[in-house]
C-alpha cells in the first residue's frame, strides 16, 4: 500500500549547521507516529520541510505517492494534509463555530464560495459535527478567546480535522494543557484515529502523552534518526536514554 507520507533522504542545513540530516521514513494509513528528540534535534525543521514551510536542502517528500516539493501549505491542505501549531492559531474574537468553518474553507480552498456563495460555504453541518465530536457543543457560539487554553487546543485540533484530511501533523498538542484536558485530548485524538482511520504525525515533549498515544515512535538527535519502534522498545533503548541525558 502506498504510504500516506513518505520522507526520503531529507536534509536541511542552515549555513554550516545540518538541522536535519538524511532522514527517511514512511507513515501508513491509520498510524499515529510520534516524533521525539531532545531540544534542537531537528523535529520542527523536519515538520516544516514536510509541510512546505521550509524548502528541504535535499531529499523528497511524498503525500500519497505524490511529490510535494515546492507546494505551499494551502496546496497541501487541498491534498488532505492538516496541521496544528505550537502556538494556537484560533481567532479569539470569532465564535467556535466560525473558527471551524473558516478552517474548512481554507482546507477546501473555497475562496470563490466565500466571496460569492453561501456565507458558510456549506460547511456548517460538518462544523457542528466536528464541534460535537470534540465535545465543545456547549460552546458553539462562544468566542474562542473565552475558552480555556485546553479547550482552545481541542478547537485547534478540530480545525485541523475539518474537511477530513488524511494526514494531520500535530505540533506539541499537549503543550500547556492541564491533566484533565490532556486526557480528553488524547481520548478524542485516539477516537478520531480509530473511527475515521486518520493518520497523525505528532511532535511532543510530554513523554507520557506521546508514549500512550502513538503506535510508533521515531527519535531524532542532531538531525538524524537514532531509534524507531513501538513505544516500549523506544522507551528502553539505551541510545535514546543517553541522547536525552546527554542533551
Ligand atoms: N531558521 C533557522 N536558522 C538557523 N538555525 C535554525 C533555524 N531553525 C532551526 N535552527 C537550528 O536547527 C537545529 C534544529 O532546530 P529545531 O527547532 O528543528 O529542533 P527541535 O527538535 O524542534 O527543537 P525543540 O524541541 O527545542 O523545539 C537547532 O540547532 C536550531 O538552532
Amino acid at each position: 500500500m502506498t504510504p500516506v507520507l513518505s520522507v526520503r533522504n531529507v536534509s536541511k542545513s542552515f549555513g554550516g549547521l545540518k538541522a536535519v540530516d538524511d532522514v527517511s521514513f514512511d507513515v501508513h494509513q491509520g498510524e499515529i507516529l510520534g516524533l521525539i528528540g531532545p531540544n534542537g534535534s531537528g523535529k520542527s525543521t523536519l515538520f516544516n520541510c514536510v509541510l512546505g514551510q521550509l524548502p528541504a536542502s535535499t531529499g523528497t517528500v511524498l503525500v500519497d505517492g505524490q511529490e510535494v516539493a515546492g507546494k505551499r501549505p494551502c496546496d497541501l491542505n487541498k491534498l488532505g494534509v492538516g496541521r496544528t501549531f505550537q502556538m494556537l492559531q484560533v481567532f479569539p474574537e470569532m465564535t467556535v463555530l466560525d473558527n471551524i468553518i473558516l478552517a474548512g474553507q481554507e482546507h477546501k480552498g473555497t475562496m470563490l464560495s466565500r466571496l460569492f456563495g453561501k456565507a458558510d460555504a456549506g460547511l456548517t453541518e460538518e462544523a457542528l459535527r466536528m464541534i460535537e465530536f470534540f465535545r465543545l457543543g456547549h460552546q458553539t457560539h462562544e468566542k474562542a478567546g473565552s475558552l480555556s487554553y485546553g479547550q482552545q487546543k481541542l478547537l485547534d485540533a478540530a480545525m485541523a480535522f475539518m474537511a477530513g484530511p488524511k494526514l494531520v501533523m500535530l505540533d506539541e498538542p499537549a503543550g500547556g494543557v492541564n491533566l484533565t484536558m490532556l486526557a480528553d485530548l488524547k481520548e478524542r485524538l485516539k477516537a478520531f484515529n480509530q473511527e475515521r482511520g486518520a493518520t497523525f504525525v505528532v511532535i511532543e515533549h510530554n513523554m507520557e502523552f506521546v508514549m500512550s498515544l502513538c503506535t510508533r515512535i521515531i527519535v531524532l538527535a542532531n538531525g538524524r534518526i537514532i531509534a524507531e519502534g513501538d513505544p516500549e522498545t523506544v522507551r528502553n533503548d539505551p541510545t535514546v536514554i543517553e541522547a536525552y541525558l546527554g542533551g
